[in-house]
């Protein structure tokens, strides 16, 4: 199978949710000018990731931000994996939400954050996303002519049984919007990628906000892709910019076969359908 061309947008993320729109818009036409031709943006790009701004921005499911996105896929002929926004439903309930476009504009995939981040690291960074958001529950794939795709954001990526199970489902990329902070960032980001990589022998494609360090959660960006070998292939700094990467779907099947690791799985002694941690209901301890 032929390359794809990726491009990861790390931009920044502002208090406009227009200017937030328009900016996205440049730099799809940017990575699209380089041939791009699947585009990923950053997690929360139209609303700075802080909760007391989620209600205000959340839309429906086809509201204003949906429909530019879907208008940046169809006008470019390009995939679009539209970052993610706050999603409101019928109930009320605001989801972490990520849309997903085919090049005539059509939404192909949906994901809702499964995993809430609400962590509280001593002397460093402390969000509770569970203060205004609810988490999805469904495990997210999509098909794409280069090769089946699973869909998670950021947070979800400390899960490696969510990562299997997308694998487990056909993926062969899976794809993180993302927005790390300045505590887990240095520590964790680049080897949560590289090891689900590993574990999965799939492309791992992150796409964070640019830093701002004024900002109340300064993102660390780093919008990173990783090889089914688990190497680094590309890898931003904190800077607004665009990644453009070609990526090898041939090199999934060459890994996979010259290292079975998912050939080898011994089903018959552990699978992922009992474990023993609290089950949370609908993502709340
Ligand atoms: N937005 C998020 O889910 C942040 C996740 C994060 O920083 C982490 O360390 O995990």
């Amino acid at each position: 199978m032929n390359t794809l061309r990726v491009g990861l947008v790390q931009m920044h993320v502002g208090y406009s949710k227009e200017e937030n729109l328009q900016k996205a818009k440049e730099m799809v036409q940017k990575a699209v000018s380089k041939n791009a031709q699947l585009i990923v943006l950053p997690e929360m790009f139209n609303c700075p990731y802080d909760n007391q701004f989620f209600p205000a921005f959340a839309e429906e499911e086809g509201g204003f931000s949906w429909q530019e996105l879907s208008r940046m896929a169809l006008e470019n002929e390009v995939f679009l994996i539209g970052g993610s926004i706050p999603e409101i439903d019928d109930q009320g309930c605001i989801y972490n939400t990520s849309f997903v476009f085919n090049r005539q504009g059509g939404q192909i995939a949906k994901h809702r954050k499964v995993h809430l981040f609400d962590i509280d690291v001593k002397g460093g960074q402390y969000f509770k996303e569970s203060d205004t958001l609810s988490a999805g529950n469904e495990a997210t794939v999509f098909d794409t002519p280069f090769g089946r795709m699973g869909l998670i954001i950021c947070y979800d990526i400390r899960f490696p049984e969510l990562a299997r199970l997308l694998v487990a489902k056909g993926a062969k990329f899976i794809i993180v919007p993302g927005a790390f902070n300045m505590t887990t960032g240095p520590a964790h980001w680049e080897i949560l990628f590289r090891t689900r990589a590993l574990d999965n022998q799939v492309y791992m494609m992150g796409a964070a906000p640019a830093r701002n360090e004024e900002a109340a959660y300064v993102s660390y960006g780093n919008s990173i892709i990783v090889d089914p070998w688990g190497k680094v292939v590309q890898r931003m700094d904190g800077e607004e910019n665009i990644l453009i990467e070609d990526l090898e779907p041939a090199k999934i099947e060459r890994v996979r076969t010259e290292l079975p690791l998912l050939k080898h799985l011994r089903q018959d002694l552990y699978t992922l359908t009992e474990h023993p941690y609290v089950t949370p209901k609908n993502g709340r301890y």
